[in-house]
């Protein structure tokens, strides 16, 4: 990052108040009347509403619109373990996105431990505070401990971001890249750089895309994940293939698409060159991705880059899902995401990318024009459209599966 980027992003975090969110009053609190109302004694009617019918919760809370992002600050973006503290930028940023893009509230909690039993009491102990439960930035493998026990434990949903956001969102610029390139699903070959949350997470979902298993070469520090490696936990043992590659460098030779999902500057310009002809690169660590596009670009002039950076063309980033599917989660008030959400939002996602940009978008981003093609496979998060494109693709989706507790509001209906 250039110095005046750095410097600038730490003045947008200290001014003009420390941090990214604050609370605002949605009532009004003016007289000595709206105090009796809204505190003693007039708060006792709603407590008592609620403790005869917990769902009034909705109707007399904030509970209904109020999402939690929880973290343990053990895998920050693709910085690593920094701790609970030191995640919190993040979180309230996630707080911006929310907000910013799907009028969601919501709020950080950083939780300062790394055992799973121990997070998960304390989040369970808080569930019933919100509508729905993000959890973000917490490493493999315990997130999936955590996640699964949470949703079974909550009858809220519980979402972990860099595994499903970042799966539903790679997928649908997947889909996009390689009809672009002229390549089908079921044969590309893929390289998976990573092995954590989120590179489990977007190989099941491309897998139940149309992706063979046996076209993913998966890599964790150790080199390519095989059958007959003997130190695979069980969530990598799902991904292990019979072959006899082991390095990264023998596992780009001819790939269609390389999907990196670890950490920065880990794939060379050699490496890149041995791909096949008309290749896809999603470089999505953040904020520093595995290759920089200039880069990969200048070796490969056929290439369809996408990173998951707000600064290059093809942003692959989480940011296009989660504020959207939340939203669509919440006004239906599902009691879980399930997989039929996940894609329907995925292929609402990878349409929207065809259809015309708004100038309003075009002008947000510079004003270079933008349509579907190798520099706009995926849409932009400036895009107003996403909100009700994505939020209705979900909503409808979970009435369709049964696990919507309310009918689809008219603005979804299509
Ligand atoms: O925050 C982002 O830009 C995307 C994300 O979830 C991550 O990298 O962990
Ligand atoms: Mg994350």
């Amino acid at each position: 990052m250039s110095n005046d980027l750095k410097q600038d992003a730490l003045d947008y975090h200290a001014y003009p108040t420390p941090g990214k969110l604050s609370i605002e009053l949605s009532t009004d609190a003016l007289t000595a009347r709206d105090l009796a109302l809204a505190y003693s004694p007039g708060v006792a009617e709603p407590v008592k509403a609620i403790a005869e019918n917990p769902e009034d919760a909705y109707k007399y809370t904030m509970k209904g619109n109020l999402v939690a992002v929880i973290s343990n600050g053990t895998a920050i973006l693709g910085l690593g373990n920094l701790g609970a503290l030191a995640s919190k930028p993040v979180m309230e940023g996630k707080g911006l996105l929310f907000k910013r893009f799907a009028n969601v509230d919501s709020i950080d909690i950083e939780v300062d431990t790394t055992d799973v039993d121990d997070f998960v009491k304390t989040v369970e102990n808080i569930a019933e505070t919100f509508g729905g439960i993000n959890l973000e930035d917490i490493k493999a493998p315990e997130c999936f401990e955590i996640e699964k026990q949470l949703i079974e434990k909550c009858n809220i949903p519980v979402f972990h971001d860099d595994q499903h956001g970042t799966a539903i969102v790679t997928v649908a610029g997947m889909l996009n890249a390689l009809e672009i390139q002229g390549k089908d699903i079921k044969t590309a070959k893929m390289v998976c750089l990573g092995a954590g949350a989120a590179a489990s997470a977007c190989s099941k979902l491309l897998i139940t895309a149309g992706m063979n298993p046996q076209n993913i070469f998966m890599l964790d520090r150790q080199g390519v994940i095989h059958t007959g490696r003997t130190d695979l936990n069980k969530y990598k043992q799902e991904f292990a293939v019979d072959t006899d590659r082991r390095t990264l460098d023998d596992a780009m030779e001819g790939a269609d698409i390389f999907l990196g999902l670890s950490g920065p500057n880990l794939l060379t310009q050699e490496q890149a060159k041995k791909m096949a002809p008309k290749p896809i690169i999603f470089a999505c660590s953040n904020p520093d991705p595995e290759i920089a596009p200039a880069e990969a670009l200048a070796v490969l002039d056929d290439l369809i880059m996408a990173t998951g950076r707000s600064d290059f063309p093809n942003q692959v980033n989480n940011v296009l899902g989660f504020p959207f599917i939340f939203r669509g989660a919440l006004d239906i008030r599902a009691t879980r995401i399930n997989e039929e959400m996940k894609l329907a939002a995925a292929h609402a996602i990878k349409d929207l990318a065809k259809l015309e940009v708004p100038q309003g978008v075009v002008d947000a981003y510079g004003g270079d024009p933008l349509s579907y093609g190798k520099e706009y496979i995926i849409p932009k998060p400036m895009d107003e459209r996403l909100l009700n494109a994505v939020a209705g693709a979900v909503a409808r989706a979970a009435v369709e599966t049964g696990v919507a507790k309310l009918a689809l509001p008219e603005k979804y209906k299509i």
